[in-house]
């Protein structure tokens, strides 16, 4: 329970509406009572009449008493409907508060985790799976909803009805009370046993559907591959296999589920037997009336319904507590990526990096050792090296992704972490080794750092600084062209260049190109870059490659290998000094020339 004392302010919140059910609640079972009372008061009258009828039956009195006795039947019968349709409107009632709370409550929680989520650093999404995310922001909600919203409801409803019904009952008649309501307990205990049994191969049902759809996801996803290499029948094979598994654990369920209904039927039905069998003797003991049996039957089936709500929401709050300790886990994370002064100022670009160190928390890789250099503001950067040697690392460091395990970053002069975060990146345009583009038009793909796009001709610019723009407004809806579902309509290279064109576009003060020129031509490489430095004139940019052409134009290399500088100087400087990256330019030039002349 402990767990669900973390939505207790979501219940605060909406205090007006829980209040509101507790008091609808308390009317509508006002009206469950009175109509059972009224049923008793009607039978033991239509039993005295009838025999009153069958005293005078065939003298003048008798037409007279059967209209009186029919009128008072009917003004039972009407007052009885009259007290169902007002419970009915209370019961409507309480649904629109508490159900509808607990609605307001789930979308309050969602919202609050999802922002909570894009707080955490990259490091959490590294640890944590895409599908654990998202369960825990759709699936564990759903089940916090239903302990907020029916639990909450049935819950407040049994502690209303069960005092007043069995009070009344109680005070009508102690024996019978005790002997109707006897089943009532073992009634709730087995609802929850098999709801618990139900639950359990519910869930092996849901973790067999994921299993299911994820292989389903991955073979379309992968579909060119499963065809190439000639697997599709296997591909058929393993789905079958997977589909078989959850059809076992469907047909485990529906033989539980069979079971449920029989159950609490078979409880009720014992329940009523015993009320007319003990009431059935005191009645020819002459200590109640036969009005008093239909009263507790009404009474015992009232109650039922709550008592058999028992087991169910037991349950429902037993696996809201586990979905909530889940959702509290991610809610617990801290970012440790803090500002230290949250400074908020338009920086130049200068950028200097003192004896950098940084060692992947979770693999424990030192991916950097003593890294230091400096690139003024408006100055070009290229980090060169061999894969895996740290490059993409800077890029993260500088982007505050990580924090240095030791060593410095200074922007502007200024240690990186006096700097708002938010209004850091704002001001670096980056773009990833991998690209991600989002299913939506391409203008909103390129302007997306932008928040609003006022003016397109931002977005055409920066289509043609990145030297896509002619592919762009050849495609049949031009820069309304949506893209799918990670940009699949467009080729590798094309993407690389929508997404060089969106961290362009918001005017950046720093660039920082990771890798991101691997899917281009050497061609159109240099066309970018010699567009980029134009429009880099008083901004640093920051090129991450492995080929020499990209770097080639930079201001400043540096030559990773396993996280140290082992080289450092400008184009020229490097290839005088016939060290590493002479010979990576040796070796890449004279490959492209090869190729040019295939
Ligand atoms: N998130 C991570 N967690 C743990 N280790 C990592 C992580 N990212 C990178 N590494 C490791 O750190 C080292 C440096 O990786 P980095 O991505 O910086 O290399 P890179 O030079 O950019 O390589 P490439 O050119 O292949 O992209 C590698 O050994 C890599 O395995």
């Amino acid at each position: 329970m402990k767990p669900l004392w973390r939505l207790n302010k979501y219940l605060y919140r909406y205090k007006l509406y829980l209040i509101l059910g507790i008091i609808f609640t308390f009317i509508s079972n006002i009206f469950v009572i009175i109509p059972a009372q009224l049923v008793r008061i009607a039978i033991d009258y239509v039993v005295e009449s009838f025999s009153f009828y069958r005293l005078y039956e065939g003298s003048p009195f008798s037409e007279e008493a059967r209209s009186v006795f029919l009128k008072f039947i009917l003004v039972f019968g009407v007052l009885i409907l009259g007290m169902a349709l007002l419970r009915g409107f209370f019961l409507f009632l309480i649904r629109q508060t508490i159900i509808a709370m607990s609605r307001h409550i789930e979308y309050d929680l969602k919202n609050d985790i999802y922002s909570h989520y894009q707080q955490l650093p990259l490091d959490f999404y590294r640890k944590n799976s895409t599908g654990d995310l998202m369960a825990r922001i759709t699936e564990d909600v759903s089940k916090v909803r239903m302990y907020l919203g029916p639990a909450i409801m049935y819950g407040i409803n049994l502690l209303i009805l069960f005092p007043m019904v069995i009070g009344y009952m109680f005070s009508v008649n102690v024996p019978l009370t005790i002997y109707s309501l006897l089943p009532l307990p073992v009634l709730s205990l087995s609802i929850y046993v098999v709801n618990n049994m139900i639950n359990e191969r519910s869930e092996k049902i849901q973790r067999s559907l994921s299993e299911l759809s994820t292989f389903v996801q991955e073979a379309f996803s992968g579909i060119r591959v499963i065809k190439s290499f000639v697997r599709e029948t296997d591909s058929g094979r393993d789905f079958h296999k997977a589909s078989e598994d959850y059809k076992d654990k469907s047909i485990r369920l529906t033989l539980v589920q069979s079971l449920f209904y029989p159950l609490i039927l078979a409880l009720i039905g014992l329940s009523v037997i015993i009320t007319v069998y003990v009431g059935g003797i005191q009645v020819i003991e002459g200590a109640i009336g036969y009005g008093v049996i239909a009263e507790f039957i009404l009474y015992v089936n009232m109650l039922t319904w709550p008592v058999t709500s028992l087991g169910w929401v037991t349950s429902i709050v037993q696996r809201a507590a586990a979905s909530q300790t889940r959702i509290n886990e991610f809610l617990d994370e801290k970012s440790d990526i803090k500002s230290s002064e949250h400074l908020d100022t338009v920086i130049d670009g200068s950028i200097k990096v003192e004896d950098l160190t940084f060692v992947y928390p979770d693999s424990g890789i030192k991916a950097l050792d003593g890294v230091s250099f400096d690139v003024e503001a408006g100055q070009s950067l290229a980090v060169i090296g061999t894969t895996g040697s740290g490059k993409s690392t800077i890029a993260n460091l500088v982007m505050r992704m990580y924090d240095a395990t030791s060593g410095k970053i200074y922007i502007d002069g200024r240690d990186i972490k006096t700097y708002d975060i938010a209004a850091l990146r704002e001001q670096i345009g980056y773009v990833p080794q991998d690209v991600f583009l989002f299913s939506d038009s391409i203008t909103n793909n390129i302007g997306f750092g932008l928040g609003e796009i006022t003016d397109q001709t931002v977005i055409e610019q920066a289509a043609k600084d990145a030297d896509v723009y002619d592919n762009i407004i050849n495609f049949p809806h031009g820069f309304d062209t949506r893209l799918g579902e990670r940009g699949i309509t467009l080729s590798g290279g094309q993407k690389q260049r929508v997404s060089i064109a969106r961290a362009v576009a918001k005017a950046p003060k720093i660039l920082l190109l990771d890798d991101c020129l691997s899917a281009v031509d050497t061609k159109t490489e240099n066309a970018i870059l010699n567009a980029l430095k134009g429009i880099m004139e008083g901004r640093t940019s920051i090129i991450i490659s492995h080929r020499v052409s990209s770097a080639k134009l930079a201001d400043i290399i540096i030559v990773l290998d396993d996280g140290r500088i082992i080289e450092k100087g400008t184009h020229d400087a490097l290839l005088e000094r016939k060290g590493v990256y002479a010979d990576l330019y040796e070796k890449q030039t004279q490959q492209a020339k090869e190729v040019e002349e295939d």
